[in-house]
């Protein structure tokens, strides 16, 4: 039977005379139940004993395969031969970070800080897996090989290479595995799978094995290994594969390395074995120990985030056998203890960064870590909830019907199923999700972004699978890339910009006079005004362009945001400048797009992926695949470069520089995440407001308050606000003017204020005095049952039809709910846009109706942060009509307010 549970106490090591000799034990105790049941004890025998030597109290313990005996009326349990024991498994460690331990731990902790970098060796390395991918699937290796070259095409120039050349050692690459795929001819019972994504609930690991060759794991490296056994971390790294496959009910008894390099060597001067795959036999031994390490690093990362102590602990490097003078980490080891007053077996080099910022990486990638943990419990939920639970929990769509699969350019599939009438779920198109064959822990499962979600939901994959479930699966990128935007802003950032970051300096501005007059790199003169009719839009522009560090604009809704950041972008660009766009959502990076181009400037160019640029910015993407010279030019030639922030922590963004970045939606992201983008840049320039949406985060700490409000509230001089709004009818903006911009956000224009009902052909007398008048409040009487209101939801439809009926074209009502439960309630009802507030920040609508839901009290996120509520009443432009409970909202002084406007 498997033992689970936190740990409560941890004896000490003992040895013990048995019948098999000498053996060592160790006894610790946990609560199973998460917690909940009766301390027990867990003796563990042998090796497992190495895993106690990690243990703490308050660490989860998993068992599996133990032996219970009683003994003195208590039960108490043992390690058999069969069992594992894991440490903390709920915490998911990547096989590649597993593989890096075995090596150094330093090593782990580095790759962590500083990411993948763009140079030869990992770019050769992903052309020849895909090479190989491609060889597995019967493609012709020399269509292949030119496919994959030309795919490669920006990274590849970028580095300075040649396509011919690299070809060349691709080709060498690939007679390895050709060699190899001959020699073990595939016949018809042989099955073989290609990049295969494995989770394991038990042994705490992820991962995604280069190939399974009837059912055996099979790892490509592109190195070279003269020797006749496999190296050990990269034995290491198939082992893993091998346990999660014995997870899955698969006894992988051999792991095969596949050294491509080996046939590149000349004969004639190198010796030793230089057969490209070495096979090993994977033993019980092996399995444990990769168990052991893992067990060794997940609790390294526990410590670092539980133990008390301002710091958390990281590896020093002492921890493994490794030798540093070989390791081609040792300068970025040196440089990170030296900086970071860590030690490490390497060495140290620098001087230690002032207190403050040290303080700040410590808080930061602790803040980062737990965000970590909260995207891992969100992968439990993979294997805790049953499927119509995760349905119900709007996680996943379910019981979908495979329709077509068919193989779409650059080698990925495109999988097309039906979805069941009613299924709702967080997923929207964009998103990456996990598409499965309806079982995704188990089954087979890929990751595939959604290209439309309608009837019909379209996944596209790199390899095909039976689309019977789609999973909201969140992705740790963008944590992994926050955490090197901390490193490089921290370690690699200017002074200059640090004395700002860390409050030691005022930003500057330069002086009007010191504007260029049209000579030194500008090639035109500033304006008089760069906006004539918008005093706080020119402010702000020339804000932005006077900066010496950075400027803040805050835009209240409808205040012209994008309209100013365009005109911005030509300001900065008139003065020489090449300039960084950048915002939180691909939408937003679009839109400005949009505003440049409506402003008469085209010379952009957007990088991003192909589903993810909108249509009518896809003729200036950069596309990846192509010339290296011309696409390298490209990236570092244009005067925009247009990319999401999360985009910008890439290994091709980070290769880029600017002289300014100017960052949108700066308010909806995260600190690490905002460096991401600005770490590009000389000067910075960010955009949002601080009194709608923060940060979207899992965990609550640090990373719920954007860079934007930190520096907004700590340097207000280097501020301006947008005061005049284009969207809404006086009437509506009052409130939110009130309550949330001290009374200063106005109707840019008296047509604009005076906004009604009437402008859109429709008669209030139709309406009645309850859905007219700019702003209404309507009480159905409903009872909030969990998250939905039937009652409200029901005269929600009704309202809406009503609007229609009067005259309003359906596309310009909305519908804000603020429960997923409650917008699926009303979208049954309705075939307007009903959504809540997060997915319609940045949109508005003539006609906006919310759905409250409470009743009796307020409970639930829209209530609880008042910035949510700034959004839903803004997005209204003629009429605004609140459905809800006056109880409820008389409950609290803001709604109480609210209400009361309202109902004026
Ligand atoms: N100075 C101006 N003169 C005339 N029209 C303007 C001016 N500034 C903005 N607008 C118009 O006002 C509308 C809203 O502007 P914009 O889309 O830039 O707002 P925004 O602040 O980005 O909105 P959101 O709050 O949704 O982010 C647009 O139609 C835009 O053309």
């Amino acid at each position: 039977m498997n033992v689970r549970g936190p740990i409560c106490f941890v004896g000490e090591a003992r040895m013990v005379s048995t019948s098999y000799g000498d053996r060592e034990l160790r006894e610790l105790r946990i609560r199973p139940d998460r917690g909940a049941g009766d301390p027990v004890d867990v003796t563990l025998w042998g090796k497992w004993t190495e895993t106690a030597d990690h243990a703490e109290v308050g660490m989860e313990l998993l068992v599996t395969d133990a032996e219970a005996d009683e003994f003195g009326g208590e039960t108490g349990y043992a390690t058999t031969g069969d069992s594992w024991v894991v440490l903390e498994p709920d915490f998911l460690v990547d096989v590649t970070g597993i593989r890096s331990w075995v090596q150094c731990p330093r090593m782990y902790y580095l790759n962590k800080l500083s990411g993948i970098p763009l140079n030869y060796p990992v770019v050769k390395g992903t052309i020849v897996h895909e090479v190989f991918g491609d060889l597995l699937r019967g493609m012709d290796v020399e269509e292949s090989i030119a496919d994959r070259v030309d795919e490669a095409g920006l990274e590849l120039g970028l580095l300075g290479y040649e396509p011919e050349e690299v070809a060349d050692e691709v080709r060498r690459n690939a007679a390895a595995i050709e060699g190899w795929l001959s020699q073990g001819t595939l016949t018809d019972g042989d099955t073989w799978r290609s990049e295969f994504t494995l989770i394991s609930p038990t042994f705490g690991l992820k991962g995604r094995a280069d190939a399974l060759r009837r059912g055996t794991p099979v790892e490509l490296k592109t190195g070279k290994n003269t020797k006749r056994e496999p190296r050990f971390h990269d034995k290491i790294q198939a082992a893993c594969y091998a346990l999660m496959l014995d997870e899955r009910g698969v006894d992988p008894d051999i792991g095969t390395l596949l050294y491509t390099k080996n046939t590149a060597l000349d004969r004639n001067e190198e010796t030793g074995d230089l057969a490209p795959a070495k096979e090993f036999s994977v033993g019980n031994g092996l399995l444990q120990f990769v168990v052991r390490e893992r067990n060794a690093l997940a609790a390294m990362e526990w410590r670092a985030l539980n133990e008390p102590g301002e710091r958390p602990t990281v590896p020093t490097g002492y921890e493994a056998d490794a030798t540093c003078q070989y390791c081609f980490e040792q300068d970025t080891c040196m440089v990170v203890s030296g900086r970071l007053d860590q030690e490490s077996k390497a060495g140290a080099v620098g001087s230690p960064v002032p207190d403050e910022e040290r303080a700040y990486f410590d808080r930061f990638y602790t803040a980062l870590e737990e965000e970590r943990r909260e995207t891992h419990a969100e992968y439990r939920k993979l294997w805790e909830q049953s499927a119509a639970e995760r349905a119900a929990d709007d996680r996943a769509l379910i019981d979908l019907e495979p329709v077509a699969q068919a193989e779409i350019d650059d080698a990925r599939w495109e999988l097309r199923a039906r979805k069941p009438d009613d299924a709702v779920s967080k997923l929207r198109e964009g998103d990456v999700a996990l598409a499965s064959d309806g079982d995704p822990v188990g089954g087979h499962a890929e990751l595939g972004r959604i290209t439309e979600l309608g009837d019909e939901v379209v996944v596209e994959t790199d390899e095909p699978v039976e689309l019977r479930r789609l999973d909201v699966y969140p992705s740790e990128i963008s944590v992994d890339r926050s955490l090197t935007a901390l490193h490089d802003a921290v370690l690699k950032g200017s002074e200059a910009r640090k004395d700002v970051l860390f409050g030691r300096r005022e930003p500057a501005f330069r002086g009007e006079r010191d504007r260029p007059s049209g000579e030194a790199g500008a090639s035109e003169a500033p304006p008089d005004a760069y906006i004539d009719n918008n005093a706080s839009q020119n402010a702000a522009v020339e804000l932005a362009v006077d900066a010496e560090d950075c400027a803040l604009i805050h835009g209240p809704p409808g205040t012209g945001k994008t309209y100013t950041i365009a005109r911005t972008i030509r300001a900065l660009v008139a003065e020489g400048n090449r300039v960084l766009l950048s915002a939180f959502t691909n939408r937003a990076v679009d839109n400005a797009l949009e505003a440049l181009r409506d402003q008469g400037f085209d010379d952009v160019l957007r990088v991003g992926t192909e589903t993810g640029v909108r249509g009518d910015m896809q003729d200036v993407r950069l596309v990846q695949r192509g010339d290296p010279n011309a696409k390298a030019a490209k990236l570092r030639d244009a005067p925009v470069v247009a990319a999401t922030t999360a985009a910008c922590g890439s290994r091709v963004m980070r290769e880029c520089e600017f002289d300014v970045a100017l960052v949108d939606e700066a308010s909806q992201i995260t600190e690490p995440g905002t460096h991401a983008a600005i770490n590009l840049a000389d000067r910075f320039v960010l955009v949002g407001d601080h009194e709608q949406l923060p940060p979207v985060v899992r965990a609550e700490n640090d990373l719920q308050t954007s860079l934007f409000q930190r520096l907004i509230e700590t340097y207000p001089d280097a501020s301006v606000m947008l005061d005049r709004q284009y969207r809404m009818s006086q009437r509506i903006q009052a409130f939110a003017s009130a309550e949330f911009y001290d009374g200063a956000l106005r109707p840019a224009t008296p047509e604009v204020a005076g906004q009604t009902l009437r402008d859109l052909g429709v008669d209030p007398a139709d309406l009645g005095p309850e859905l007219t008048g700019g702003v209404s409040f309507v009480d159905p009487d409903g009872a909030r049952d969990g998250n939905r209101n039937v009652r409200e939801a029901e005269r929600v439809a009704a309202i809406v039809d009503a609007y229609v009926a009067a005259g309003v074209d359906p596309d310009d009502i909305g519908v804000i709910a603020p429960f997923r439960a409650q917008v699926a309630e009303i979208s049954r009802r309705t075939d307007v846009t009903v959504d809540t507030v997060d997915r319609f920040q940045g949109s508005s609508k003539e006609v906006i109706v919310v759905s409250l839901v409470a009743t009796g009290d307020l409970d639930g996120p829209i209530f609880e942060d008042y910035r949510r509520m700034n959004v839903a009443l803004t997005r209204a432009k003629k009429q605004l009509t609140l459905v809800g409970d006056a109880d409820a909202l008389g409950s609290d002084p803001f709604y109480a307010r609210m209400l009361g406007w309202a109902r004026q």
